[in-house]
């Protein structure tokens, strides 16, 4: 079957703007390809990529080499298969809970976009505040925002950059439930970012560990065959899910310490 997102031999080198003839490979020689309903997460050391290629998948940045391919086709500007959950805040705090889920479909010319968004506010959770301001919501209400105003659109392929970072631990785990339980009621092409080994564990079909930059590229790639459906805080008790932990850590551990290591140098 041919994937939803296939990456060959990527390379992504930046030109500094002060002195170009500074140069910096972040990631090379990136393979790395999401099946259709697959859930595929790329974990690795901080600064070693991880948003770069997320970047190539979603159009927004054009590699120095290789290809990216969706759905068979190649990619030439944005990917507009996909849609797009950042670390970041994405809504727009002069806009309504519903006008931000209603955005992108409104954009799209859409006639329902509003009975649509207060469809997908309900699947969220969050069906009686689709009047509230983003300054309303509490920062997990924020996210279940953007996880509708994403899924909103139905992408086929939802890329996701440490989507729950700033949640405290047990909205974050509500939250890592909610996507999957949503992921396995349509089955789309995910990408997750991650720098947190046990949330990629958790909710995934298959890990993917980068090495630390530069010129960041895969060193370890393990299939995650813990049954579905996944409760995400009871996963990691299982034993399983240890000796899945500890093989994944004995490959990444040392590139984390690297990249730690680089970075107090920088
Ligand atoms: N536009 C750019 N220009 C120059 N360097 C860049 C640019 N974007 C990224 N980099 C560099 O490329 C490397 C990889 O960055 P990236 O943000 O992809 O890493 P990351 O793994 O997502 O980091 P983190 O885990 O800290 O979020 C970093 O060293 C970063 O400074």
């Amino acid at each position: 079957m041919t994937p939803a997102l296939q990456l060959d031999a990527v390379s992504c080198t930046f030109v500094s703007r002060d002195d170009p003839a500074q140069r910096y490979t972040a990631v090379s020689e990136v393979s790395l390809t999401v099946g259709a309903g697959e859930f595929v997460s790329v974990v690795g050391p901080t600064g070693c990529g991880k948003s770069t290629l997320l970047n190539v998948a979603a159009g927004l940045l054009a590699p120095s080499r290789g290809t990216v391919r969706v759905f068979g086709e190649p990619l030439a500007g944005l990917n507009r298969r996909a849609g797009y959950m950042f670390q970041t805040e994405s809504l727009m705090p002069w806009r309504t809970a519903r006008a931000n889920v209603m955005a992108g479909l409104e954009f799209r010319g859409v006639a329902d976009a509003r009975a649509q968004a207060d469809e997908w506010l309900k699947r969220v959770g969050l069906g009686g505040f689709g009047d509230r301001y983003p300054h309303q919501l509490s920062g997990g209400m924020r996210k279940r925002v953007s996880l509708a105003q994403t899924l909103v659109l139905d992408p086929d392929i939802i890329l996701m950059d440490e989507p729950f970072s700033a949640l405290d631990i047990q909205t974050r785990q509500l939250m890592e439930n909610e996507v999957l339980a949503l992921w396995a009621a349509k089955r789309k092409a995910v990408l997750f970012i991650t720098h947190d080994l046990d949330e990629a564990i958790a909710m995934s079909d298959r890990v993917v560990v980068l090495s630390a930059g530069p010129s960041s590229h895969p060193i370890g790639e393990f299939h995650i065959d813990l049954p579905r459906p996944r409760d995400v805080a009871e996963v990691r008790v299982t034993p399983r899910f240890v000796e899945l932990h500890q093989a994944i850590w004995s490959v990444l551990r040392d590139e984390v310490l690297k990249g730690y290591r680089q970075q107090l140098a920088a």
